[in-house]
């Protein structure tokens, strides 16, 4: 038996308890305010940037929503971003990746303040994540962790095999488990032997951006399997990393695509949103 992992109701759960805390905010004269910058066109990117805009208006969270156009130029962007690091009344600013090639996504990462990077994407950030003394936590790391606690999954001490090295995903995981006592394996697409690793853990995170390449012959009987893929199968259809039907039945927890952790990263941005307003009261 399978317990899939649910997090349109987690996410849910956790979006009504920061609309508590935008509300306790606001009493003290604090809007929580989030700056999400989006640049061109790109489908995929447009529906991710509603769905937080959207969580944003739900908690109570004022979201500046800000489209410019694929032609924007890397100097528009860095200014913008000096402009909300220096407004007080900012707390959390984002730059959706990916961006338009001319761009450096590296430069504009870091030119966002570590105390207003709220997607924990900053170096400096990734250094205290890495230190165990975290600041921001990147968001699709931290919402699976969210799911290990909330279905008592205590990753102390188990072989954790995470399967893609992104900056985003991959290495931010590995020292989140790794923080939480896990016995940590990070895969990649130069791995050897990659089946026989996967099948040896007890928590595999998948992340590799490959429609449906995890199936049950990459998995251990039991295993807690978390899928982070997003990808378009070919009749268009939304389908994650992991092959869900073959792995379903195999694995003790399994999450979803979609409902599982994309609702998770969104809820996740705003709470870290939330705690940045937090402390702007100290
Ligand atoms: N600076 C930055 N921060 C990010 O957090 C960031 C980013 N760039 N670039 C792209 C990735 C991807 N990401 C998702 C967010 C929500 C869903 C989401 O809402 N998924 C829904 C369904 C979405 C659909 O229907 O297509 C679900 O899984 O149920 C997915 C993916 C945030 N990212
Ligand atoms: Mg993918």
């Amino acid at each position: 038996m399978t317990v899939i992992m649910n997090g349109n109701e987690l996410s849910k759960k956790i979006k009504e308890n920061l609309r508590l805390r935008a509300t306790k905010l606001k009493e003290q004269n604090i809007e929580p305010s989030l700056v999400v910058v989006l640049v061109g066109e790109d489908p995929a990117s447009q529906v991710y940037v509603r769905n937080k805009t959207r969580a944003a208006e739900q908690i109570g969270i004022n979201a500046i929503d800000i489209r410019l156009p694929e032609t924007t130029t890397e100097a528009e962007i860095l200014d913008l971003i000096a402009k909300y690091n220096a407004d007080e009344t900012v707390h959390g600013i984002l730059v959706q990746l990916p961006l338009p090639k001319h761009i450096n996504e590296d430069r504009i990462t870091q030119a966002i303040s570590p105390l207003k990077d709220v997607d924990g994407f900053h170096p400096v950030n990734m250094g205290h994540l890495f230190m165990n003394e975290p600041l921001a936590l990147p968001c699709t790391p931290h919402g699976i962790m969210e799911f290990f606690k909330e279905y008592n999954i205590d990753v102390t001490g188990k072989n954790a095999v995470v399967i893609g090295r992104s900056n985003i995903v991959g290495r931010p995981m590995a020292a989140l488990l790794l923080n939480a006592n896990a016995t940590v394996t990070v895969t990649h697409s130069r791995t050897q032997n990659l089946k026989e690793i996967a099948r040896e853990a007890d928590i595999l995170v998948v992340a590799i951006g490959r429609g449906e390449f995890v199936d049950a012959d990459y998995v251990k009987e039991g295993a807690v399997v978390i899928d982070v893929g997003m990808n378009r199968n070919a009749a268009g259809k939304l389908v994650g990393d992991v092959d869900f039907a073959s792995v379903n039945g195999k694995a003790g927890y399994l999450t979803p695509v979609p409902r599982g952790v994309g609702p998770m990263t969104i809820a996740m941005l705003m709470q870290q949103t939330i705690e940045f307003a937090e402390r702007s009261l100290n």
